[in-house]
């Protein structure tokens, strides 16, 4: 059995609970070797010494971590894990830089990780370097984070099998923001009527933003992600010095909440509206782009113009385009699809778990003597 800990059950890491139990509940799969024993938030937290069941891991907000549910002491809660028998993966849920610099201590207690949060990977080198190091063993512990780049979409497997495999990445190029997708495939079309704010504001309620929207409109978002697929592919690249452009409106980055953030955003509405216009007058339309340069170094995260038959300006919903141009695809390779949300990250979450177990041939035999 592969034990399984969840830190952060908010959206995605709620989603994951959800797509658990249904796959538990469904009599048309075979049981995985997954079992869910440990769930904490900045508040709670729970730890069991068998699998939590597929009916309280259904109500984990009042079943397990419910008034009754011990106060949260991530390290009381991780050493807990670490002592646990067999094979136990820490799912991090969290968007927190302070749960991602945990990771070389989990690592070194033999726990494996598996996370969207894009902080330990995106942060300072030396951490995503400690973090490669800790986790490259083929039997020790292992660090998966497919999410963290296109939520569900395989991304950085395919950017890793590339590299494995010895071909050059000459150029990655994408729309890699749920959030921005949405926003300008609806705010800066020829048919569109949406405000820029009314978009934000359904990007925001269909659960693809930042749990500050802030961090998708100044681009750090994208930089996180450029900076991922940058370093996945050999460059010591990072958000310090790489040029992003910041869309939030000047005025609007100092104000104190994302709540008042969100309120004062329709002032702005017509500087956006504005600018669409004079894309459209040239007929292109905006996107949000980020660039991996592998070969000069010139990686950038931008607001760029794209004619109307362009493949980026035909996109829909919250959908990310992923182009991957190397030596052996001078055409590049192209991955697209959902790019945010909560079930389609959970999705790219819950398939990093299925390898883990897969390779290191977990069982769905019941050990009830975990500790
Ligand atoms: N939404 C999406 O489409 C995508 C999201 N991601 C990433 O997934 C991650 C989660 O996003 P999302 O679910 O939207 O975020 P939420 O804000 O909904 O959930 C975050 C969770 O983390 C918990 N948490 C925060 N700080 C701590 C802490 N120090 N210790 C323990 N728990 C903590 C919160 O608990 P509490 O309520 O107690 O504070 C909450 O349960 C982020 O890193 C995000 O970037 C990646 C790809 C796509
Ligand atoms: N806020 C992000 C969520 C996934 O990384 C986005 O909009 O893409």
């Amino acid at each position: 059995m592969l034990n399984v800990a969840i830190v952060g059950p908010g959206l995605v890491g709620g989603a994951l609970i959800e797509q658990l139990v249904a796959h538990a509940q469904s009599s048309r799969f075979t049981t995985l070797p997954i079992s869910v024993v440990g769930l904490i938030n900045s508040k709670k937290m729970a730890l069991s010494a068998t699998s939590f069941s597929a009916a309280s891991l259904g109500q984990w907000q009042t079943a397990i971590l419910g008034d009754s549910a011990q106060p949260a002491d991530m390290d009381w809660f991780a050493n807990g894990l670490a002592g646990l028998k067999g094979a136990t993966a820490v799912v991090d849920c969290t968007s927190s830089d302070v749960i991602a610099a945990l990771y070389p201590k989990w690592l070194s207690w033999g726990l494996h990780v598996v996370t969207p949060n894009k902080k330990a990977f995106s942060s300072d080198l030396p951490l995503f370097q400690e973090i490669k190091q800790l986790s490259s063993s083929p039997r020790g512990p292992s660090v998966y984070h497919e999410a963290t780049v296109g939520a569900g979409l395989p991304v950085l497997s395919t950017l890793n099998d590339l590299v494995r495999t010895g071909d050059q990445i000459i150029k990655i190029e994408g729309i890699f923001s749920g959030t921005l997708s949405y926003l300008f495939n609806n705010f800066s079309s020829p048919d569109a009527t949406q405000t820029f704010s009314a978009c934000v504001a359904e990007a925001k309620a269909n659960g693809y933003t930042e749990p500050d929207p802030r961090d998708d409109l100044n681009g750090m978002d994208v930089a996180r992600k450029v900076t991922i697929l940058g370093r996945v592919a050999g460059l010591e690249i990072g958000i310090d010095t790489l040029p992003v452009e910041n869309i939030v409106p000047e005025s609007l980055r100092t104000v104190s909440t994302a709540d008042e953030f969100m309120t004062r955003l329709p002032e702005f509405d017509s500087h956006f509206s504005d600018l669409n216009a004079k894309a459209l007058q040239a007929q292109s339309v905006l996107r949000y782009v980020g660039f991996v340069d592998g070969v000069d170094g010139n990686s950038s995260v931008k607001l760029a113009r794209y004619p109307l038959d362009h493949p980026f300006a035909s996109l829909k919903g919250s959908d990310n385009i992923i182009a991957f141009t190397t030596k052996r695809f001078p055409n590049p390779l192209i991955v697209q699809g959902a790019g945010a949300g909560a079930a389609v990250t959970a999705f790219g979450v819950f398939s990093d778990l299925v390898k883990i177990s897969e390779r290191f041939g977990c069982t769905s035999s019941v050990d009830s003597s975990k500790f």
